[in-house]
Order: C-alpha cells, then structure tokens, then sequence
C-alpha cells in the first residue's frame, strides 16, 4: 500500500510492480463452477493454494447487476460538489483519492456502505436528489443476492472441511453485528496516464492492501487492472470479465482456517 501524506499527481504513479515472468510457474486463476457438485472439491484447494478464485454460475440476477452499474454511474457522473456531499466517508460515504484512515491515497473515488440489510443510505445519496430510495433499493437487491451466494461458497467450503454447524462460516457474514460493507470503485480518466506509462511509470488506482474481512466478493464493469501477488511476490493481473464474480480470502477468513488446521493437529 502506498502511504504519502501531500496527495499531487506524482503520488498515483509508482514503478511497476514485478509481474510474473517464470514460464515454469504460469498460474491460472481457479474457476469454481456453483451449478457443478464437483467444484466444491476444488473450493478448498483455491482457498488454501491461492487465496482467490472466479465464480461462475453464481445465481446472482443479471438484471440486479446491471441495474447497480447503472446507477453507480449516475452517482460518479454527476459534479464532484454534489458527490462531496455524501463524504468524506466516516467510514461510510463517498472518498475521494484518500482511501482508509492510514493517509493512503489512489486515483480512485468510491462510495462505500454498510452492508446490513437495515441500512439507511439516504444521508450519503442527496445526490439522488428525489428519489434515493431507488439507488437503495437496488444496493439491497445486488448486495441481499451476492450475500446470498457468500453464503452458498463459505456453506461448501465448511461442507468440505467436514466442519458443524455447516453456517459456521456464513453465520459471520449474516451476523447482526457483521461488518460487511459494499463498496463501488470508480477509476475516472488520468490526464498524465500516457506519458507515464511511457516513462514505464504505472498508475495506482486502490493500492496494495490486504482484506480484513472473512471473504470479498469483486465484479468489474469489464474493465482489466485489479492484480493479485502470488506466493512469490509476484503480481497477476485478473483477466476482465463481465459475467463472473471474483472471490478473494480475507485476512479473518485465513486466521480462522489456520486456527482449525491447528486444532485438527491436536
Ligand atoms: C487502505 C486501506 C483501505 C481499507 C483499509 C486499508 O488500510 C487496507 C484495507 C482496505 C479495505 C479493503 C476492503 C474494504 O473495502 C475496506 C473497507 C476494508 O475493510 O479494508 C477497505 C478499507 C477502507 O477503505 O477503509
Ligand atoms: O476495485 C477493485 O477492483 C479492487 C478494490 C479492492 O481491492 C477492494 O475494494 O478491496
């Protein structure tokens, strides 16, 4: 992650990060198929080998997706003054290239919510104007269905570590006190991105960072640039996809499969 104190241009662009070169190990990113008994065989192996997957068949409505980036492109287009008033997050709201508490900053802009289904978003989108209820119906319709396939992957994966109850794992993500939240990023344009691709220079969207939560469930409007780093420090880049989900295993999710690996020793 990168942590700079005076945001200027210069900040959002760092040398490039190794990319993986060795022919020897080219590794693919594991797809588990939801509408195939057998891929929950491969779920705990994803988990514990590479710590990310791709998920097809996920029974997330194509309807709701659409619907969420459809209207996550209205709130970034409209003018940065209205979009301030949702900000800065606390930390829910609209941020703005400061990212977290830590001074990290990226060329990104985000609205990031709690994701509880009681939630009120009314506060963070006066940019709706006269109808916010429709951003937030739509927010409890993508998040209650991606929940909702969380749930299915962490019940398969408990499933195949032969764990009761099999909701140990979901339990968490449906918790009252889960702090699940929903987060939209958006990348806008940078002017000076040419010339420092040029000058082998790479443009920071959302930094190195780990996730502390117990899994994160990432889609993209199609668009390529999210990488992952391997076991070897090296870093892959995530192909662009529009129909797939991508899972990553957070930081909680790790701690507590280390805890049952070392009480399975015992
Ligand atoms: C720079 C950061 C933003 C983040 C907290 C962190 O220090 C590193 C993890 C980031 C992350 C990623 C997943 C979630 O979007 C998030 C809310 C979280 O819990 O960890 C963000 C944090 C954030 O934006 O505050
Ligand atoms: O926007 C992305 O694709 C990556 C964002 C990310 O890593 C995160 O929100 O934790």
């Amino acid at each position: 992650m990168v942590a700079l104190s005076k945001p200027s241009i210069e900040q959002f662009f760092m040398k490039p990060s190794k990319p993986n070169t060795n022919p020897l190990i080219f590794p693919t990113i594991p797809l588990i198929d939801l509408s195939k008994p057998e891929s929950k065989q491969h779920l705990v192996k994803a988990c514990q080998d590479f710590g990310f997957f791709k998920v097809v068949n996920h029974g997330v409505p194509t309807k709701f997706i659409k619907k969420l980036e459809s209207e996550a492109l209205k709130f970034f287009s409209s003018p940065l003054s209205t979009k301030e008033k949702a900000g800065p997050p606390d930390p829910f709201g609209y941020g703005n290239k400061r990212i977290g508490r830590n001074g990290d900053v990226g060329w990104v802009e985000y609205l990031l919510l709690n994701a509880k289904p009681e939630s009120d978003y009314q506060r963070y989108l006066s940019v709706f104007e006269e109808n916010p209820e429709i951003f937030q119906g739509v927010v409890n319709d993508y998040v209650t269905a991606v929940k909702k396939m969380a749930c299915e992957i962490l019940e398969l994966l408990a499933d195949e570590m032969k764990l009761q109850p099999r909701n140990v794992f979901s339990k968490l993500l449906m918790d009252e006190q889960s702090d699940s939240v929903f987060r939209v990023n958006h990348y806008p344009p940078c002017p000076e991105f040419q010339e420092n691709e040029r000058n082998g220079r790479k443009l920071v969207g959302f930094g190195e960072h780990t996730d502390p939560q117990i899994i994160s469930v990432l889609r993209s409007n199609n668009t390529s640039g999210l990488e992952i780093s391997l076991r070897d420090g090296s870093w892959m880049s995530v192909p662009a996809d529009s129909d797939s989900f991508f899972i990553n295993v957070g930081d909680s999710l790790q701690v507590l499969n280390n805890h049952i690996l070392q009480l399975d020793k015992h």
